[in-house]
């Protein structure tokens, strides 16, 4: 599957960038994985930067138009680690193998750019985007082993 991460910032400390390489080696072994930083706005009041960052999102979401986009955004449908790995079969089998997740910005998105995509929680603790960069990167890895009926989840 060709599978790509789009979000903001960098991962600037090391226990977080060790860990994210942990589990995206092992993702790499049999899929295509790319994970596209973004610049964040953070300088005017929230409401401005949360328009401006889905701006900037929306312009690089652009070149991806035959991805299906994921959008992981606490507030939304929560799911399980078995009904993420139906995401992914579905989108291997029907969608062309090419998904897409967006981890949003400190501020957030704006209620539009939510609109626009199919949205998920992985429950309704807020993780810093850093931690949560981890969390997805494992979660994808738990699906793959999940869809792959290979042993690994418990
Ligand atoms: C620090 S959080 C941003 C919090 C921001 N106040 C908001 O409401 O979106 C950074 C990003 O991490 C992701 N995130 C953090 N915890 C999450 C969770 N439990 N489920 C889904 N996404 C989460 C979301 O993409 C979020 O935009």
């Amino acid at each position: 599957m060709n599978i790509k991460i789009i979000c903001f910032g960098k991962l600037d400390n090391k226990c977080f960038q060790e860990s994210f390489d942990f589990y995206a080696d092992k993702v790499k072994k049999r899929n295509d994985l790319e994970v596209i930083e973004l610049k964040e706005e953070f300088n005017s009041e929230l409401e401005v930067n949360k328009k401006n960052n889905c701006e900037i999102l929306l312009n690089k979401l652009d070149k991806y138009q035959d991805y299906e986009k994921i959008v992981l955004d606490v507030n939304s449908k929560e799911v399980s680690s078995p009904e993420l790995a139906e995401i992914l079969m579905q989108n291997k089998d029907f969608k062309g193998a090419k998904i897409l997740f967006i981890i949003g910005p400190s501020d957030g998105f704006t209620s539009d750019f939510k609109k626009q995509f199919q949205r998920i929680s992985f429950g309704k603790i807020t993780l810093p985007h850093q931690l949560f960069r981890v969390v997805l990167i494992e979660q994808i890895y738990r699906a793959i082993k999940i869809n792959n009926n290979e042993k690994y989840h418990k």
